[in-house]
């Protein structure tokens, strides 16, 4: 691959490919059947398509661009068990190697960029069947700010192309987003949220909402898909449950298509190393400002205080 590309714009390239490959492991270690699915903690599952997805993505990104520091998920899956020499995968999305690289991105080296993955975002949806709200997730932050992203859907049916599974939306700061259609936000408030991580603060954060309609679905990559495609309007999770691997992504992606991720005071996360991983005040996500800015308005004082003193 030609090293004239700046870095960013290679490693997003790279990443596109590289989460392709992640989620045919996904699709292969379920139609094997053999989930290996391990309680992480409560409510917290971990299966061998986590595993190895990761080990796959790591083991790729990490032989291309050894400085960079890439966290994951899973604690050290690459101590079990080796990588299949077909995992590996160096090619780089020809679309995306195109693409103009952002100013403030130009002379990045690869010691300032940590790149936070999530093999598998929506792995109870996974071990229960509901296999559309399953994500990979590669985020890619520079300086603690989330600047690309990519969201790989391995099970996403593309209408017209029936033997094609799966798609790979990416973002870059400044210059989009693309692999999907954008659109707008419903005409009424409908609200996305968790469907498997439920808890009376989340419950209330909904509440105050006065939505028209709330989705309970799995994964934040798949709640922030829906506010991109005009399915939902907000993404409330008035929760610590999300760590930096589910938020860097969709946080990236969600704004170079001009939208806000924020935690429930609207704080904004940041991305660095050596950051908590747990996003300890939740998520608040939408495509704009205005409807973010409604719902960061509707949540009480009192419940952002609950979650900010948890
Ligand atoms: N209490 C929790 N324990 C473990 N993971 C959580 C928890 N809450 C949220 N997550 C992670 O954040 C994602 C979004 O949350 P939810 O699906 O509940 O809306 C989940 O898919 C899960 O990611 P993962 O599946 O990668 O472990
Ligand atoms: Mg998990
Ligand atoms: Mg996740
Ligand atoms: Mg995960």
């Amino acid at each position: 691959m030609s090293t004239s590309v700046p870095l960013i714009v290679r490693l997003l390239a790279s990443s596109v490919s590289v989460a392709g490959r992640a989620g045919k492991i996904v699709r292969d270690v379920m139609s094997k059947g053999e989930l290996g699915i391990v309680e992480k903690a409560k409510d917290d599952y971990q299966t061998e398509a986590d595993r190895s997805a990761q080990r796959c993505i790591i083991a790729s990104l990490s032989s291309q661009y050894p400085k960079i520091n890439i966290i994951g998920e899973e604690d050290n899956p690459d101590n079990e068990g080796d990588v299949c020499s077909d995992w590996l995968t160096i090619d780089a999305d020809k679309e995306v190697l195109c693409l103009e690289c952002p100013s403030e991105l130009q002379g990045i080296k690869e010691e300032d960029i940590v790149v936070w993955v999530d093999p598998l975002d929506g792995t109870s949806e996974y071990t229960q069947g509901f296999l559309e709200h399953v994500t990979v997730l590669i985020g890619i932050s520079v300086n603690e700010k989330p600047v690309a992203g990519v969201i790989h859907q391995p099970y996403y049916k593309n209408v017209g192309s029936e033997n094609k599974t799966g798609r790979t939306i990416w973002g870059l700061q400044e210059i989009g987003v693309g692999g999907f259609t954008p659109a707008p936000p419903p005409n009424s408030l409908i609200i996305t949220t968790t469907r498997s991580h439920s808890n009376p603060v989340v419950e209330k954060a909904l509440q105050v909402m006065n939505a028209s309609q709330i989705l309970r679905v799995g994964g934040a990559g798949f709640k922030v898909l829906q506010l991109l495609e005009g399915k939902a309007s907000v993404y409330v999770f008035a929760s610590p449950g999300c760590k930096k691997w589910d938020t860097c992504a969709p946080e990236a992606i969600l704004s170079a298509a001009g939208g806000k991720l924020t935690d429930i005071l609207g704080h904004n996360y940041k991305y660095g190393a050596s950051e908590p991983r747990p996003n300890k005040t939740g998520v608040l996500a939408a495509v704009n400002a205005d409807l973010h800015n409604y719902a960061l308005n509707r949540i009480p004082q009192e419940l952002k205080e609950k979650l900010a003193n948890k």
